[in-house]
């Protein structure tokens, strides 16, 4: 078994060393910078076809566990899978008919998991989304404040304009809206450990005449155009296919005439949305957003569209979101120890791999992430938004 496994493998020359536990060690190419330390003789046979998600599952498992730069595996393990699979792609996954429960459900899963342990990763502000580099050396907390403000900009916030944010995580993008463009922020996330610490937060800056955040799903907002503009970050890829057009109503609905909707999010590469990445999909939405979909670009432009809502503008920030997770990732490598302890071993090793191959797909263009900034015309069908995008620039 192991003869055929290193004949199979070292063909491929990777800076990898396999060691057998309580067997043999075996370099597949020169310098080896990952090791990978086999506790389950089974998985030598499996690997001789090496989806992403199965070699992440054997590593959440423990059947395998990782020496080197987390970077390094990631790379190392999509040469090692690509070198064997070739650049297969799989059909689109099965999509589920979401209901209230289920996403509920599925957001306390992913988002209620430590407070603490998101910030030992996160910017300070908590923002859970891609940053804005001006600079590809930007820190993330300056990347992260100018995505605020470049979301705020797009939207033309005013003075007393009341702003909903779908999804508003741990209350970043509320709180600087409030505080620099002095607008009423009414905030709904489904977690409830999001709340109760936006809801501080939000306490401790003096926000709080500004600032309504509340556990709420947006099937559940009521009444119609309460608001001058709405804003969605990182939102809609827990909303599903089936029900895009839904969502996209209710923004429409929500919304007054004249305003502004800017939905940004992550777009698949494809289409039909046949996956890329070897399983790397499959691995996400089974161990790390259950349930999450990405619609690509033309169906969310085509749903917001059939909607009423009237595509202005649209902005790819996809190596944004290479860099942000980079940092992530970095943050999260650098306070393992901690993490350890505000979360079980297999989350940990979830999310160790999860940042660090995110980082890596939106890299190599296995998916996209696009602000889309849309306006509900006025009766007569015109709007006053400026005709240039010359404001956001100032
Ligand atoms: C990736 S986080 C982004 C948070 C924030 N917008 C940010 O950029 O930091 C996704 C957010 O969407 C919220 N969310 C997901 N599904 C929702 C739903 N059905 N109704 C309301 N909020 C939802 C989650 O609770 C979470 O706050």
């Amino acid at each position: 078994m192991f003869a055929q496994f290193s004949e199979t493998l070292g063909a491929l020359q990777l800076p990898l060393r396999v060691v057998v536990k309580g067997g043999p060690t075996l370099d597949l190419g020169p310098d080896p910078r990952v090791t990978l330390l086999i506790n389950d003789l089974g998985l030598l046979q499996e690997m001789q076809n090496p989806t992403l998600d199965k070699l992440g599952a054997a590593y959440i498992d423990q059947r395998l566990d990782i020496q080197g730069n987390i970077m390094d595996v990631i790379a190392v393990a999509d040469r090692l899978s690509k070198g064997l699979l070739g650049d297969n792609t799989e059909p689109a996954p099965e999509r589920t008919e979401h209901d209230k429960q289920m996403d509920a459900e599925a957001i306390s899963y992913h988002y209620d998991l430590s407070n603490d342990f998101y910030a030992l990763w996160l910017d300070p502000q908590m923002v859970y989304s891609c940053g804005y580099f001006r600079n590809p050396e930007d820190s993330l907390a300056t990347a992260q404040t100018q995505k605020l403000d470049h979301l705020c900009r797009k939207l033309r916030l005013k003075p007393g304009e009341h702003l909903l944010d779908v999804g508003c995580g741990w209350g970043g993008l509320a709180r600087h809206a409030a505080r620099y463009y002095d607008v009423q922020v009414h905030g709904i996330t489904l977690s409830k450990a999001q709340l109760a610490l936006a809801q501080a937060r939000s306490e401790a800056a003096g926000l709080t005449d500004r600032v309504t955040l509340e556990l709420r799903d947006y099937r559940d907002l009521a009444g119609r155009e309460n608001y001058d503009k709405i804003v969605s970050v990182g939102m809609f890829e827990h909303v599903g296919h089936a029900n895009l057009g839904a969502y996209f109503k209710i923004l429409f609905e929500q919304v007054k005439p004249g305003g502004l909707v800017m939905n940004h999010g992550i777009t698949a590469k494809y289409i039909d949305g046949r996956q890329v990445g070897r399983g790397a999909g499959k691995f996400i939405g089974r161990y790390v957003f259950p349930h999450g979909e990405l619609p690509h670009l033309s169906m969310a432009i085509a749903s917001m569209s059939e909607q009423g809502l009237e595509v202005l503008d649209v902005e790819s920030l996809r190596l944004h979101y290479a860099r942000t997770l980079e940092h992530w990732s970095g943050n999260l490598e650098h306070h393992l120890e901690q993490a350890g302890q505000l979360v079980s071993d297999k989350t940990l090793r979830i999310w160790r791999i999860y940042l660090a191959g995110c980082a890596y797909g939106f890299k190599r263009n296995w998916m996209n992430i696009h602000q889309i900034l849309a306006v509900k015309p006025l009766a007569d069908g015109t709007h006053h938004v400026p005709w240039t995008r010359e404001d956001l620039y100032r």
